[in-house]
């Protein structure tokens, strides 16, 4: 079957051959990559997380989710590019080795694949599930404004036909129910990383509030040691702060959830660009986007490692 070294990881990909190419990457890998359902999408379409680890049971974990927005096309990209580097470092590079001998990485990289497959299909800007809401013609709710942590406070709109819609109950959107599961039911993750695009920002918690939190300290001075490994790479500046300083008031969201559950590191990726192309970034800037995107994720992996 076609290997993972003949993929175009330069390239944005349907859902379909992304799933495919999955199933290579644990054929390449069958003693580091594993591929589980964590469940279905609100339109029937599996869920699969990639776990990369090197065994134990239960071992210190750490969550990286990208595509929880579908239209947020580089950041899917990022997911496939940063399981490829993964796998294919281990035993090569001593630190991201020394970290799955005693830590395991699991992958979410479609997050919302109902929202992917129609950004395909009908609409390129679509963010949100594409759920029914009754009572409203509007489809979909914000798979980031959906989680138990202020839920339907200032930074959310209860709108159906809002992008930042909150949906009608915390955890409504099985696509996010499939994940706090999972993350409840292991019990033992020590970091929780979300990618987006586009803006150029390493956040921390809070969203729904712009105190601080406790480890607002720790987790800056982690953020901005990450963003300097980044920025070396080929000079792409990133801003650092918490969600609510850094861009806005924002309520529902994932990491806020996954902090205040006890996650301590708990970060958001905006990748590339700051508007020039938004959403639509050119796959030209996936690789470069990936690869100095991987610098700050294994700054953050380390640290983790090491605390
Ligand atoms: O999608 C965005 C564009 O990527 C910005 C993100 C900012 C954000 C990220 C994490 C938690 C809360 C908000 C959003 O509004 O949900
Ligand atoms: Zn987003």
């Amino acid at each position: 079957e076609r290997s993972s070294r003949s993929f175009n990881f330069g390239a944005y990909h349907p859902l379909e051959t992304i799933y495919r190419w999955m199933d290579t990457l644990v054929a390449q890998y069958p003693n580091l990559v594993t591929k589980q359902e964590i469940g279905k999408s609100y339109e029937n379409r599996p869920m699969y997380v990639l776990k990369f680890s090197t065994g134990g049971n239960k071992r210190p974990a750490i969550w990286i989710d990208t595509g929880i927005h579908s239209r947020e096309w580089v950041s899917q990209a990022t997911g496939v590019w940063t399981a490829n580097k993964i796998a294919s470092d281990y035993g090569k590079d001593t630190s991201l080795t020394s970290l799955l001998n005693t830590m395991d990485i699991y992958m979410l990289i479609l997050a919302n694949p109902d929202g992917y497959v129609y950004t395909h299909t009908n609409n390129r800007m679509w963010r949100k599930t594409r759920s029914r809401i009754s009572g409203s013609s509007c489809r979909g709710v914000d798979p980031n404004r959906n989680w138990d942590a202020g839920f339907g406070g200032p930074g959310a709109s209860r709108n159906p036909c809002s992008d930042s819609y909150h949906g009608p109950s915390a955890h409504s959107e099985i696509e996010v129910k499939n994940v706090v599961n999972l993350i409840k039911s292991h019990g033992n993750f020590k970091s929780f990383i979300s990618v987006h695009a586009y803006s150029q920002l390493l956040m921390y918690p809070y969203g729904y509030s712009c105190k601080n939190v406790p480890h607002q300290a720790e987790l800056d001075s982690v953020g901005r040691a990450a963003v300097q490994k980044l920025t070396s790479l080929y000079g792409t500046r990133y801003k650092v702060g918490s969600i609510c300083n850094i861009i806005y008031q924002a309520s529902g969201g994932s990491i806020d959830w996954s902090y205040n559950l006890g996650i301590k590191y708990s970060f958001a990726f905006e990748l590339r660009d700051t508007g020039r192309y938004g959403f639509v970034l050119p796959a030209n800037q996936i690789i470069p986007t990936a690869s100095e995107t991987w610098l700050a994720l294994k700054h953050i992996m380390e640290y983790v490692r090491d605390h």
